[in-house]
């Protein structure tokens, strides 16, 4: 805990008037609903709402003291004013938890796709090796066994740094996080003392947030140009880099750490060799200069072996030896959503997975293709309020892999769901295909057109379990939906 002046002199307010009050502060507050007694208020002016227009509420809640960047006219309450807010909560929430990140191993893991994938995988790898573990990411916040919901894939940073602290308290002996670009872009990583940086991947998407494709790679290379670059090094800091892909360069050149490189084309510091990809797991030998050992894992298609190879690299040169890495990926769970089979009695598969990328959706795609037999249906959406021009490329990517496709919704949000659709139709250019906007009704359409030894993939949503649709947060998921409609359908 810690006082408010003692906050505002960790800021060095100037001209800060004298406060008659001096409340002990509980915790940070960012949204007015979550505010408990004694907490700080920080008032965020964000892109849908104000946080200064929620102040009564806050007070109401309970909150103590209010950190602004407009005049607010009120002195029931100190309040302390700063040129920014956004920044400031940074600054103040890494002082209030008293920096935790610093006793922390904080792995970050930042590209386009398979943040999330890697995060697992490390997770599975130290657990296997004994170790505790924490995981922040896109499906949820994991400290030890003890799982919390979490609405960003990065979060903002109070609750960031509050969840670090806890992770400190339990002695969590590696963090494992996502760092959107969003999240690098809006400084919710400002101050984070990462001790591992991985790059996985660069392809488009969030376009509506970034404006060119320059800018997404910009925010992306903060993460390892601010590697180390804070702190007193103790330890080393190291950026682990996929060396295949096309922007390496400019990831290795962004740092001033050591840099671990790895690929399956390009020679790097950890390859896979002799790859064969299976419908039912992958084996590969990994060569690591010095050594070289056979890998087998359930983990399917050639994109899981970048997210293995990214994973081991982490993994090995935080102390865990090969022969522990190889147990864990032997018996890898892989990830809730991703390249997951629907279970049952069909004599046809069904895959859920998250690809919501052109890219993403190719890899998944050509994956599946290499095993197929017969057919591939695709269920395909794109989400509402967000980059509206990966909408044509997913649909000619669908169109292009797979030999049927059924376009429907993704989480519309705010928009008019045939809007988005038909903003998919504008890539496709000459396969037959079917448009059903409702996703229930979608999905069970393209499983009752399978036969015997065809493939149904449903695409985007993986593990998510509501379906947005305006302002409303409906549950639905993939798999049961899938899997109710199999049913129904050997009935
Ligand atoms: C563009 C963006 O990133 N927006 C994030 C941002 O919202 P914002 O600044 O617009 O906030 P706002 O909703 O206008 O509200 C302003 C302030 O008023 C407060 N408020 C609001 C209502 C109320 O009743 N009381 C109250 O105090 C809010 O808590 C907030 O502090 O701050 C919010 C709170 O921290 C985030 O939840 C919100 O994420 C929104 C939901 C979002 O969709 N973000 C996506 C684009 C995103 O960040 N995605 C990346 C992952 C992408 C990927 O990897 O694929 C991520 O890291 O999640
Ligand atoms: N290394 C990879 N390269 C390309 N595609 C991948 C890779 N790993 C996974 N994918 C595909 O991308 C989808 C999303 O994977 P994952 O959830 O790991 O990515 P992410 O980076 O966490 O995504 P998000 O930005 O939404 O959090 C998977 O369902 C799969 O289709
Ligand atoms: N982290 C991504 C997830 C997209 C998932 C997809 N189902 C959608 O809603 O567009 C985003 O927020 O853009
Ligand atoms: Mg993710």
């Amino acid at each position: 805990m810690k006082t408010l002046n003692e906050i505002a002199s960790y800021l060095s307010v100037i001209n800060q008037p004298k406060f008659n009050v001096n409340p002990e502060i509980k915790g940070i507050q960012v949204n007015s609903q979550k505010v408990t007694e004694s907490d700080l208020f920080v008032c965020i002016s964000g892109y849908t709402v104000d946080g200064h227009d929620f102040v009564d509420q806050a007070i109401k809640n309970g909150a103590v003291a209010i950190i602004a960047e407009k005049e607010l006219n009120r002195n029931d309450v100190p309040v302390l004013y700063v040129k920014d807010t956004k920044q400031t909560l940074s600054l103040i929430a890494n002082y209030f938890y008293d920096f935790p990140s610093n006793q922390l191993h904080l792995i970050g893991v930042t590209g386009t796709n398979g943040k999330t994938s890697v995060t697992y995988l490390l997770d599975e790898i130290f657990r296997c090796n004994e170790e505790s573990t924490a995981v922040i990411g896109t499906i949820q916040m994991k400290i030890g066994d003890q799982v919390y919901p979490i609405a960003n894939t990065t979060p903002e940073p109070s609750y960031l740094q509050h969840s670090f602290r806890k992770m400190v308290e339990q002695n969590i002996d590696h963090c494992m996080m996502e760092v959107s670009s969003h999240a690098l872009e809006l400084g919710r990583v400002n101050g984070c003392d990462f001790d591992i940086a991985v790059y996985t991947n660069l392809s488009q998407d969030h376009l509506d947030f970034h404006e060119t494709m320059d800018d997404y790679l910009a925010a992306k290379l903060r993460l390892f140009s601010h590697l180390g670059n804070r702190y007193q090094l103790e330890q080393p800091k190291f950026a682990i880099i996929n060396q295949d892909d096309q922007y390496a360069n400019d990831f290795i050149n962004a740092t001033s750490q050591r840099v671990i490189t790895y690929g399956i084309d390009q020679e790097a510091d950890f390859t896979a060799r002799n790859i064969q990809l299976t419908a039912n797991g992958t084996q590969f030998t990994l060569d690591t200069g010095e050594q070289q050992i056979d890998i087998t894992t359930p983990l399917i298609g050639k994109f899981n072996i970048y997210n293995m190879l990214a994973a081991i690299a982490t993994a090995y040169i935080s102390g865990v030896s090969l022969a522990t890495i190889r147990l864990a990926l032997s018996q890898s769970n892989g990830v809730p959503g991703r390249f997951e089979t629907v279970k049952g009695d069909h004599d046809f598969s069904v895959i859920v997975d998250f690809a919501h990328t052109p890219d993403s959706l190719g890899n998944v795609l050509t994956t599946i293709r290499t095993f197929a037999t017969q057919k591939i249906y695709l269920v395909v959406g794109c989400g509402g309020d967000r980059d509206r021009t990966k909408r044509p490329l997913m649909a000619k990517v669908g169109e292009d892999h797979a030999d049927y496709l059924i376009l429907t919704s993704d989480n519309p949000r705010t928009e008019d769901p045939l809007t988005i659709i038909s903003d998919m139709e504008a890539g496709l250019t000459g396969k037959e295909y079917t448009v059903e906007v409702d996703r229930k009704k979608a999905i069970e359409y393209a499983i009752n057109l399978a036969k015997s030894g065809d493939v149904v993939l449903i695409a985007g949503k993986g593990h998510e379990t509501t379906q947005t649709i305006g302002k409303e947060t409906l549950p639905f998921n993939d798999y049961l939906v899938a899997q109710e409609a199999i049913l129904n359908k050997l009935q």
